[in-house]
């Protein structure tokens, strides 16, 4: 908590919410803060994806989409703006032809942000920038319980005998020793694989699945159950690519796949894991030349929002 209180965004009933720079909710700029406590950061980063690129602008999206956010979240009981300093760290500037310099620099400027206990929102950007963003997270967390939304594993091991790409961050940080292998989890898991033995493969590294069709068949509450039981008091990084929500909640991304969870779904579970000792977090995977009036930008700018809450709410507790 700030010595003074933390400045909050702009004022909307002063200047109507669609004038104005778009930082993410209309938050002040980390420059203009001395010290933040939660930091949404955009990586527009898409060099890694397999199939429609587009994600390097899902941060200006987002932010363009946050303007209507407002600062009371009544589900958490909490006013995150209020409560803890909350800054827009601006955009990382990554290499877009050099992968493995980029997942280098975005891991040097990740631990720079977190150096004094800012913890991040990062929105990106397509999945690679999970992995650089989980090596700084478990460099000053310890390995990391993972929670990852997703219709996709991840988990794979090469594309086009590259190790680096937005299908395989969790397979490269599961070898690095940087997940806590009693707590990953994916959520929201559908769609079509390569074959049986990604799934072999992937239980092999610790993985538990809740499918997207399990969410519905259980509910939100068994869901929620389930998970906090496995992750507990564990330092959590929480991933949600967007397009663990079905084409109809989120067209805008690059490989999207029928049969996936709703928005409000996927709210109430993160609502839900309100004790976990959530360490950072992002949101990735919005392409915003595929969306359709900002359905997709306007979900992943919510879940932006409640994973601000839920970092807000670990800060003042
Ligand atoms: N959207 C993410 N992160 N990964 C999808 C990889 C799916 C594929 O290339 O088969
Ligand atoms: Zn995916
Ligand atoms: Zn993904």
């Amino acid at each position: 908590m700030p010595e003074q209180n933390p400045i909050g965004p702009v004022d909307s009933s002063r200047v109507p919410r669609f004038a104005g720079f778009a930082t993410f909710a209309r938050l002040p700029r980390i420059d203009q803060v001395e010290r933040a406590d939660v930091a949404v950061v955009g990586v527009p980063f898409d060099a890694g994806v397999s199939y429609r690129p587009g994600a390097r602008f899902g941060p200006s999206a987002l932010r363009e989409a946050s303007r209507l956010l407002r600062p009371y979240h009544p589900e958490l009981d909490v006013s995150p703006f209020a409560e803890t300093q909350v800054v827009d760290a601006g955009d990382i500037a990554l290499n877009p032809f050099n992968i493995g310099e980029a997942i280098e620099t975005l891991q040097s400027e990740a631990e720079a942000l977190t150096a004094d206990g800012t913890r991040l929102v990062t929105v990106g950007g397509d999945h690679t920038i999970a992995l650089p963003l989980l090596r700084a997270a478990a460099k000053k967390h310890g390995p990391v319980a993972l929670l990852h939304f997703d219709a996709h594993l991840d988990t794979w091991d090469t594309y086009f005998g590259e190790p680096y790409t937005h299908g395989t961050p969790f397979r490269r940080a599961s070898e690095e020793g940087i997940l806590d292998t009693e707590a990953l989890s994916h959520v929201g898991t559908r769609g079509p694989l390569y074959g049986k033995r990604d799934l072999e493969e992937d239980r092999r590294l610790g993985f538990g699945i809740v499918t997207s069709g399990d969410v519905m068949r259980r509910g939100v509450a068994e869901t929620v159950d389930a998970l906090r039981q496995r992750i507990g008091g564990r330092p959590l990084y929480i991933s949600v690519d967007i397009d663990v929500l079905d084409p109809a909640h989120a067209p805008g991304t690059g490989t999207p796949e029928a049969g996936g969870m709703t928005s409000r779904e996927l709210l109430e579970i993160l609502r839900g894991l309100r004790d976990c000792n959530l360490v950072g977090a992002d949101v990735v995977e919005l392409a915003p030349a595929y969306d359709h009036a900002e359905i997709t930008a306007i979900a992943a700018s919510h879940v932006a929002y409640d994973l601000v809450s839920l970092l807000s709410l670990g800060k003042s507790a």
